[in-house]
């Protein structure tokens, strides 16, 4: 019994050392811009969406301790003022740039209310006036709900994850142009491999399955992108998309995971999962980097360029998609 209790023991810790050992040489990124380049987007506009949790609080954070004017693009108004509280005395703490709240000039940060799951809330959002933007990162997300829909009754990951992004996009090209050289980011997620596009039920009316739509909004995100990046050649305005591994953040909220679990749930996140700071390491990089000037089109995974299904490469649903899309949230051409 004894020897048995200690060998269980010993397991344990191994088992723990081993974790631990495996947070410290894993899933990190080189940390680029960090330390250093403080200046580096100075004068320049970015927008955020859902920019109050996770990778998107994280982008902002260092987009604004390289001297940006950040505006965060967030769903609740509260949520949002409190992250921008939070963010502002970091960044004071830190030694970075004074931050104003509420006016134009390098290094503010700026709450605006945006609910991608509601096309009123984007179009009403675009109508205010923004004298330049020079960069966008479409990062809000929605993870494996159950079956919801948003305010114009789209299943809601579909509707929140690409449509929202499709028609704030589409609104903001002509300032995104008028600023260029400016760039476009898209976050989407490996998982897109287990996603297809479905052009007889996009709402997912049918037979709703989590997991799948999840799927299918992030292969949406990157057929949108490579059909933009095409849309956009000659004009100096470039769009990227791309995953940011697994982070710890906010994502999982749908997912219910038993109580007894949960400690050896945390154990594994905490182990092999990014920071939100390290996750966040390639949408600073598309953002600020002027490694990827004139770059468009293509798909990155920590910094680098990685390949791509075909399914994501084919023209054909890309093209097909845009059209749907454009008339789901009624643009007129
Ligand atoms: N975490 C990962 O492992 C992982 C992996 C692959 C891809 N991603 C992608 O990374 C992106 C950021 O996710 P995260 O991990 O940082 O998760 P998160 O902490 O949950 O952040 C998601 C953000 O999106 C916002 N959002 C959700 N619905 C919205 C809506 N209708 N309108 C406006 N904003 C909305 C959330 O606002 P509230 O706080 O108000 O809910 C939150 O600010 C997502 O696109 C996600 O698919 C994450």
């Amino acid at each position: 019994m004894a020897v048995a209790t200690v060998a269980a023991l010993l397991a344990a810790l191994g088992g723990a050392l081993w974790l631990a050992a495996r947070r410290f040489v894993g899933p990190s990124v080189k940390r680029l811009h960090r330390g250093g380049d403080s200046g580096l987007m100075h004068g320049k506009t970015v927008l955020i969406t859902g920019a109050n949790s996770g990778l998107g609080r994280a982008t902002a954070a260092e987009l604004l301790r390289l001297g940006a004017r950040v505006i965060m693009g967030c769903r609740d108004r509260t949520r949002a003022e409190e992250a921008a509280v939070q963010l502002r005395r970091e960044i004071c703490q830190a030694g970075g740039p004074e931050l104003g709240p509420d006016s134009s000039g390098a290094g503010e940060l700026v709450v605006k209310e945006l609910d991608l799951a509601s096309l009123r809330s984007v179009r009403s959002f675009c109508q205010e006036e923004e004298p330049r933007l020079d960069v966008l990162i479409n990062n809000a997300g929605i993870f494996q709900c159950p079956y919801m829909k948003t305010e114009d009754g789209f299943e809601m990951q579909f509707g929140v994850n690409h449509l929202g992004h499709f028609l704030l996009t589409n609104l903001l090209l002509g300032l995104l142009k008028s600023s260029a050289p400016s760039r476009i980011v898209v976050v989407t997620s490996k998982l897109y491999k287990y996603g297809d596009i479905n052009f007889e039920d996009l709402n997912s009316e049918q037979n709703y399955n989590k997991r799948f739509c999840y799927s299918r909004s992030k292969l949406a995100n990157i057929l949108f992108t490579r059909e933009l990046a095409r849309r956009l050649e000659g004009t100096n305005v470039t769009v990227n998309v791309l995953h940011p591994g697994m982070v710890r953040t906010n994502l999982g909220r749908h997912i219910h995971i038993p109580l007894l679990v949960k400690p050896l749930f945390n154990l594994v996140t905490w182990a092999f999962f990014k920071t939100p700071l390290e996750g966040a390491q390639t949408s600073i990089y598309l953002a600020s980097s002027p490694e990827v000037e004139g770059v468009s089109g293509k798909y990155f995974g920590d910094c680098k360029e990685e390949e791509l299904l075909p399914k994501a490469m084919d023209e054909s649903v890309a093209g097909k998609l845009w059209d749907v899309s454009e008339v789901m949230v009624g643009i007129l051409k």
